[in-house]
């Protein structure tokens, strides 16, 4: 049974920061954001986690394999290194949607987010190695099918763009409220989600009901495995054989 570890993070005090003393030059802050990003990616990858961008200024996690100890080091490390600083909160569940949401209330207990004295919180609690399994994380990867031939080769750059996101408005929508699942753009036509335990079934719906909102062609791998890593690089194989045999749905334990 999935037992998915997730990390809010959030930066301290953004906002004000962004327009104090005067509003920083946008680029400045793109960089920045952007840079933090990539350092935390870094970090949790190393790890075997997997980080997503989503807003920037807070960012969700997958970090089955960091301990409370990988984490103060984190933000020590980006706060030694960077004009602001890092709150994390950590929660554990069957269900990703119900650790993120004890994850965000740990945090939002602990002051908010616009709170000039709640600095580098750590709050929560990390899986404990004895208790971690095979089957901890599940992850799937959806991609647009031939969005290459179907969008990128046919129309310009941003209506592409329009339509692979909204496929993937309607997916993030869908998996969360339907399958208490949290889908993350990470580039050209793909999304990755982390599940709870979820069935063929389940994403034969889900494809099937993309395709009826918003005319969008999803196909999806997925795997499991002890971190975001493991699973997700099993759900990556599973979308070859996708692509390899024109199939929609690939479960790696199914095919493997
Ligand atoms: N982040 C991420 N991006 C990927 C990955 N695979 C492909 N992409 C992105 O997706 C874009 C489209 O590549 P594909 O999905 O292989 O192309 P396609 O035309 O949709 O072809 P099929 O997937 O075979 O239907 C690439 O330009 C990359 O930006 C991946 O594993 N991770």
């Amino acid at each position: 049974m999935t037992n998915t570890q997730v990390t809010l993070v959030q930066i301290d005090n953004y906002g004000p920061w962004t327009v104090t003393p005067e509003p920083r030059r946008e680029a400045d802050l793109q960089t920045m954001q952007s840079r933090l990003f990539a350092d935390i990616s870094q970090f949790v990858g190393n790890r075997g986690g997997y980080t997503f961008f989503t807003r920037f200024d807070n960012m969700i996690a997958v970090t089955n394999g960091c301990s409370l100890e990988d984490h103060a080091l984190l933000q020590e490390s980006i706060g030694n290194r960077y004009p602001v600083s890092l709150s994390l909160g950590v929660a554990t569940g069957t269900s990703p949607v119900q650790a993120l949401s004890d994850a965000t209330e740990r945090l939002q207990d602990a002051g908010s987010a616009q709170d000039e004295n709640r600095r580098e919180c750590l709050e929560g609690r990390a899986i404990a190695d004895d208790y971690r399994t095979g089957d901890d994380v599940q992850i799937a990867h959806f991609d647009v099918v031939n969005a290459t031939g179907n969008y990128t080769d046919e129309l310009n750059a941003f209506d592409t763009f329009i339509e692979i996101e909204q496929g993937y408005a309607e997916l993030m929508r869908h998996m969360r409220y339907a399958h208490g699942s949290l889908s993350f753009f990470v580039g050209g036509d793909n999304v990755i989600v982390v599940c709870p335990d979820l069935e063929r079934a389940d994403y034969e719906e889900a494809t099937a009901h993309v395709a009826e909102a918003v005319d969008v062609e999803m196909q999806v791998g997925v795997g499991r495995g002890k971190s975001a890593h493991e699973a997700g690089y099993d759900a990556k194989h599973a979308l070859e054989t996708c692509r390899a045999d024109g199939t929609r749905v690939e479960l790696e334990w199914e095919t493997a």
